[in-house]
């Protein structure tokens, strides 16, 4: 596990969302083990008040989150932890893995494949990558550089537990809804049934 104890954070404060005005924290950092800016949104400076915040590990999805994409269920998830923390404090970790690390281009490339009747891994197998190219070591120099040692960790999804469990101590699971769209059915399907993602079978 790469680790680097060597990182330094700039802090600015922010409003966010269209109507609420929501008072949060965005905070940026140099010395992270990859060459991604990687950002923290700090709801209620929960690093500081809180001994175990609420923390979502979010991957970013440019079409997801930014535009709301039917593909995927990104963008209702970013908005779901937003929406909780605004109330309850909490970190969001936004992580610059796009396409699960295969960047915008190549998830582009693998919606062709999808569009085919291929499953969103198989999709990335066909494209040379694995079926998930994520890696969360900077999740964790992140929130030990905001002294966060426990969390309460929002996600469906058993790598990130793992993963982030390694050096921090998860006190608790939440899960996200699962939010059946338009055109993401097969998207969550897959989650669910190749990669155990804890989604409400009866909804999809
Ligand atoms: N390769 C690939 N990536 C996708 C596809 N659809 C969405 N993504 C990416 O999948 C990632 C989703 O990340 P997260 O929102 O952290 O969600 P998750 O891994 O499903 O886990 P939880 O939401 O925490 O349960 C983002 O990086 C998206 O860009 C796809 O069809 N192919
Ligand atoms: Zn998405």
């Amino acid at each position: 596990m790469k680790l680097n104890e060597n990182i330094s954070a700039i802090r600015a404060r922010v409003k966010l969302s269209i109507k609420d005005d929501i008072p949060a924290e965005i905070i940026s950092f140099t010395g992270l083990v990859d060459d991604k800016e990687h950002i923290a949104i700090v709801f209620n400076s929960a690093d500081k008040q809180q001994k175990s915040p609420l923390v979502r590990v979010h991957s970013e999805c440019l079409t997801g989150d930014l535009f709301h994409s039917s593909r995927c269920d990104c963008g209702e998830q970013l908005d779901e932890s937003i929406n909780i923390m605004k109330n309850n404090g909490g970190v969001i970790l936004y992580l610059r893995q796009e396409g699960r690390g295969i960047g915008l281009y190549n998830k582009l490339d693998a919606y062709l494949f999808q569009e085919q009747g291929i499953d969103t891994y198989e999709a990335n197998r066909k494209l040379g990558f694995n079926d998930d190219d994520r890696n969360y070591d900077d999740a964790i120099n992140m929130l030990k550089a905001l002294n966060v040692s426990s969390v309460h960790l929002l996600t469906n999804n058993p790598l990130k537990i793992e993963a982030i469990g390694k050096e921090i101590i998860i006190e608790s699971i939440q899960n996200t809804k699962t939010y059946l769209k338009k055109d993401n059915k097969n998207y969550l399907l897959a989650k669910y049934e190749l990669s155990d993602h804890q989604l409400e079978a009866s909804l999809i």
